[in-house]
């Protein structure tokens, strides 16, 4: 088992955003937490990659007790996360998010970053052709040295899998990672992420696109206020009654999320 989690929780104060929650993620699978808005992914994912300390439970990954570690010893421990696009620099070209990005995410010298020392520099050019690798994998070499203000959305989503590549990761963990695409730039997206399996990195995703998930992940999390409340295959989930409940539960007002699951 490449990631496994016992009995996380998280308290924010009063509110539990994670109880107990168990989850086990085995090497070259594509796994997927679902659930309604609040449920707690987002969360979870704050969790296992070290964004938060967790109020108990454990988190081993490769057999090493991870929990309490800060997030750049867990990106250079295996674990790489997506951030909002939000996040990428607009006016630097596509290769230096990649590179700059990287850096910062995986060492605590931000002033070595933004000061340029010597070391920096060396340390720069070792990932610029790191930083090529990745985005050829993701499919924009082509923009490399194109500013991400210039780019598409759905571009912007594949140089933030650039990013989490980047550290060469075994486990990537991807918050969302087809919001606010179309549909066809989202089978694209599927694509790449099975891509990422086959090529042996290990795939952990938040999303509400269910009919992605359903062909994409080999198994899903449920979880629901906090809690794990099923967990199976995408066969096991469709039409599970506590699942359906969960979503007939929450935001009735239809806001993109899962009508059927
Ligand atoms: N840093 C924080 N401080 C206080 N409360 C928080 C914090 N982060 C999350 N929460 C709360 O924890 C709960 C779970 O939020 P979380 O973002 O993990 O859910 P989610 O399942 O990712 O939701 P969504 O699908 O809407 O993104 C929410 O009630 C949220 O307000």
């Amino acid at each position: 088992m490449l990631l496994r989690v016992e009995r996380l929780t998280k308290r924010f104060g009063e509110l539990t955003a994670n109880h107990q929650v168990d989850l086990s993620v085995e090497r070259g699978q594509i796994h997927a937490i679902i659930g309604p808005n609040g449920a707690g992914k987002t969360t979870f994912f704050n969790l296992i990659s070290g964004f938060y300390p967790p109020t108990s439970g454990r988190i081993l990954f490769k057999g090493t007790n991870i929990t309490g570690w800060p997030p750049e010893r867990i990106a250079k421990k295996g674990i790489a996360r997506t951030f909002q696009t939000t996040h990428l620099f607009e006016e630097a070209t596509v290769l230096d998010n990649v590179i700059i990005g990287n850096r910062l995410r995986t060492r605590s010298g931000f002033w070595d970053v933004i000061l340029r020392t010597k070391r920096e520099r060396r340390e720069e050019r070792e990932s610029l052709d790191r930083g090529r690798e990745v985005l050829d994998f993701v499919g924009l070499s082509h923009l490399a040295g194109e500013p991400v203000s210039e780019i598409t959305q759905e571009q912007k989503k594949r140089v933030a899998f650039a990013l989490a590549l980047a550290t060469q990761p075994e486990l990537v963990l991807l918050d969302e990672p087809a919001a606010g695409v179309n549909p066809d730039e989202t089978d694209g997206l599927a694509v790449l992420i099975k891509k990422m399996a086959d090529t042996g990195r290990t795939v952990c995703l938040i999303e509400h696109k269910t009919s992605m998930i359903m062909s994409l992940a080999d198994r899903i999390t449920v979880l629901n206020q906090g809690e794990r409340i099923v967990e199976g295959t995408p066969e096991e989930i469709q039409g599970n009654p506590a699942v359906i409940e969960a979503y007939l539960g929450g935001d009735p007002t239809g806001d993109g999320r899962p009508q059927t699951v």
